[in-house]
């Protein structure tokens, strides 16, 4: 499908202005409705209650916002703005909030991604990197993958002299269920090129845990 029609509007805020209500959307829409309308029956709801009216619909639009990564191209969206430069430092963006949900239970895990990269002719424009981040993680996923894409990614679109990836995430499954564990967190790296090196790798991981203030 085309990127209109997950482009960022504002014009058609059910879904904070990223999903156009077009047939396609409003075909899904329509078929969530009706599974998360037996979902609730199934837990001993009353989808006919007032306060659950709208919910089936309500939850169907979520639930597409939360996995509208499946409908964008991250290569597209770093092609779009890659520019020519004679730089050749790491180029940092770090604490890059991540909101995804894994795909055992479907429920969230979320933190901070930190994404460095040394280009070898090209940028690319900053904020694209958070874009990135954002096509790979609205989905259904593990920390993991999400991590080895988003470094796959940018090496295989800007081919730079490498690519460090750190992300950093709480696990709702295992904290609200399961083993339930409040406090822990899960650290994932994945690298390219230069970023195998130690000198490399130990100077981005200086860079991300340093504060600006
Ligand atoms: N490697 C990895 N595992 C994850 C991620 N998100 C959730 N999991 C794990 O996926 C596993 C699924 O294991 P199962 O034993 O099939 O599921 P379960 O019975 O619900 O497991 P518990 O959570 O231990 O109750 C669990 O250990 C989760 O903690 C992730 O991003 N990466
Ligand atoms: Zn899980």
């Amino acid at each position: 499908m085309s990127d209109s029609q997950f482009s960022q509007d504002t014009d058609d805020d059910d879904f904070g202005g990223y999903i156009k209500i077009d047939r396609y959307n409003q075909e899904r829409i329509d078929s969530l409705k009706t599974d998360y309308h037996n979902v609730l029956t199934q837990i001993g709801e009353d989808p006919g209650r007032e306060g659950l009216l709208k919910t089936p619909e309500r939850v169907a639009k979520a639930m597409l916002y939360l996995t509208h990564g499946y409908e964008l191209n991250a290569e597209e969206i770093l092609n779009s703005a890659k520019f020519k430069e004679d730089y050749s430092q790491m180029v940092v963006v770090k604490d890059i909030e991540v909101y995804s949900m894994c795909e055992h239970h479907m429920l969230p895990f979320f933190g901070k991604a930190h994404v460095a990269y040394i280009p070898n002719g090209h940028v690319v424009g900053l904020s694209k990197i958070p874009r990135v981040v954002d096509v790979f993680a609205r989905r259904l996923q593990v920390q993991e993958r999400l991590t080895n894409q988003i470094r796959d990614c940018i090496q295989q679109t800007l081919n730079p002299i490498g690519v460090g990836v750190v992300i950093e995430c709480r696990h709702l499954c295992m904290s609200m269920r399961g083993v339930q564990k409040q406090n822990s967190v899960t650290t994932t790296s994945a690298f390219t090129g230069e970023f195998l090196k130690e000198k490399t790798r130990t100077e981005f991981l200086n860079l991300i845990s340093s504060k600006l203030s």
